[in-house]
C-alpha cells in the first residue's frame, strides 16, 4: 500500500496534535455549542423530540453531533449531550423548559443526596457510548471525537438550585452552613465524571473536556477545593487508564486563578472564556495548549469586526500550540453564514 492510501494515524488530526501540545499553523478550529438552535437543520429536529431524547437516541444524538461538521468541517465534533445526564442518570429529575432552561429536584438535604444512585450512571448512559461508537465510524477521517463532562462543582450548583440561577445562592450556602453535605455531592460526582469520561474514551471519545462554567463565582479557597482538586482527581484517574487521552479544562471566569488551575489539575488544554487575554494567559501558564476564546457576540454580529479579532486571537498565539474557539457557547440567534465565514478566516494564511 503506498502513503496516499494508507489508513491516517490518529496524529493526522489536526485538532487531536493540537491538543497534544504541538503548534499546529494555522490552529484547528471547533465551537463550544457548535450544534445548536442557530442551524436550521438543528430545529427542524427540534421539533421531533424534547431535548433529553435527542440526547439519549443514538441516531438522533449522531445526525445531532454531524450537523455543524457537514456544515463547516469543523476540526472537532462535540459529542451531542448535556453536562445534567449525569444528575439525570443517577436519578435526579430533570426537564428542560422551553424559555427557562433545566429544571431538577433540587438537592438541599443528606436525604435528598442520599436518593441519588450513582450505581446506575453507566447503564443509563449505555446509549451515550452506543452515539460515540457510531461517530467514530461515521465521522470524516480528519476529524477529532470530542466527548466531555461538566465539572463536579458546575454540574452541582445545577443540582443544589435545581436548575440554573443569577447567584448559585443557594449552593455557595450550603458550602458555608453545610460543608460536609457539600464536599459528599463533589466527592460522588468526581468518582462518577472520572468513571463516566473513561466510558466516553472506551467508546471512542479521542479527547474529552470538562466544563466548569461557574468556577469565576468561588473565592480562592473555594476555587482551590473544589475546582482544582477535584479536576485534579478526575485527570488523575483518567490518565491511570487512559494515559494519551488529552483532557480540556474550562474553569470559565476563573481569572488569574487559572494559573494554578494549569500547574496543578494535570489538564493539556487550557480553554480560554472570553475575559482572558491570550497573550496575557500565554506568559502566566505552563507550556500547554491554549483553547479560545473569541467573544460569542463577535460571531453573532460578523463582518469585518468579527475577522479582525479572530486574527488577533490566532496571531497573539502563533507559535504555541492552540485550538481555535469562542469563549463561550455560540449564541442562539447567531447567523450560520457567520460561523462559515469564521472558520475560513482561521484557516487563511
Ligand atoms: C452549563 C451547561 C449546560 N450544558 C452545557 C454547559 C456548559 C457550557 C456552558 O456554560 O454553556 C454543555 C453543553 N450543552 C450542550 C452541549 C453539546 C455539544 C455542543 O457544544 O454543541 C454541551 C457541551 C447541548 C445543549 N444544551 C442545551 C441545549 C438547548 C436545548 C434545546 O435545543 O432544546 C443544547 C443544544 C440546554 C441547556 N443545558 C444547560 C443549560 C443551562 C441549558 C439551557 C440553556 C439553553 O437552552 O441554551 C446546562
Amino acid at each position: 500500500m503506498n502513503s496516499e492510501n494508507a489508513p491516517l494515524s490518529p496524529s493526522s488530526k489536526p485538532l487531536l496534535r493540537a491538543l497534544k501540545g504541538e503548534a499546529v499553523w494555522p490552529p484547528p478550529i471547533w465551537l463550544m455549542r457548535q450544534a445548536g438552535r442557530y442551524l436550521p437543520e438543528f430545529r427542524a429536529m427540534r421539533d421531533k423530540a424534547d431535548f433529553l431524547t435527542r440526547c439519549m437516541t443514538p441516531d438522533m444524538a449522531e445526525e445531532l453531533t454531524l450537523q455543524p461538521i457537514r456544515r463547516y468541517g469543523m476540526d472537532g465534533a462535540i459529542l451531542f449531550s448535556d453536562i445534567l445526564i449525569l444528575p439525570w442518570a443517577m436519578g435526579q429529575s430533570l426537564e428542560f423548559i422551553e424559555g427557562r432552561g433545566p429544571v431538577l429536584g433540587a438537592i438541599r438535604s443528606a436525604a435528598d443526596l442520599q436518593r441519588l444512585d450513582p450505581k446506575r450512571v453507566l447503564e443509563a448512559t449505555a446509549p451515550v457510548r452506543e452515539t460515540l461508537s457510531r461517530l467514530s465510524k461515521s465521522l470524516p477521517e480528519v476529524t477529532t471525537l470530542l466527548g466531555f463532562a461538566g465539572s463536579p462543582f458546575t454540574v452541582a450548583c445545577y443540582m443544589v438550585e435545581g436548575g440554573g440561577s443569577r447567584d448559585f445562592a443557594a449552593t455557595r450556602q450550603m458550602m458555608q452552613t453545610e460543608p460536609m453535605l457539600f464536599d459528599r455531592l463533589i466527592e460522588t460526582l468526581t468518582v462518577s465524571t472520572a468513571e463516566m469520561l473513561c466510558g466516553q474514551i472506551e467508546a471512542g471519545a479521542e479527547a474529552v473536556m470538562l466544563f466548569d462554567s461557574w468556577a469565576g463565582i468561588l473565592p480562592p479557597t473555594a476555587f482551590r477545593r473544589y475546582v482544582i482538586e477535584p479536576t485534579r482527581q478526575i485527570v488523575r484517574h483518567i490518565r491511570e487508564k487512559h494515559p494519551g487521552t488529552p483532557i480540556i479544562g474550562f474553569p470559565r471566569l476563573g481569572g488569574i486563578m487559572v494559573r494554578e488551575y494549569a500547574e496543578q489539575t494535570g489538564v493539556n488544554t487550557l480553554a480560554l472564556d472570553t475575559v482572558a487575554d491570550p497573550a496575557q494567559i500565554a506568559e502566566l501558564v505552563p507550556e500547554i495548549t491554549l483553547q479560545g476564546n473569541l467573544d460569542p457576540m463577535a460571531l453573532f454580529s460578523g463582518g469585518e469586526a468579527m475577522i479582525r479579532e479572530a486574527k488577533a486571537i490566532r496571531d497573539a498565539l502563533k507559535g504555541r500550540p492552540h485550538v481555535f474557539n469562542l469563549g463561550h457557547g455560540v449564541m442562539q440567534h447567531t447567523p450560520p453564514e457567520n460561523v462559515g465565514a469564521l472558520v475560513d478566516a482561521v484557516r487563511a494564511v
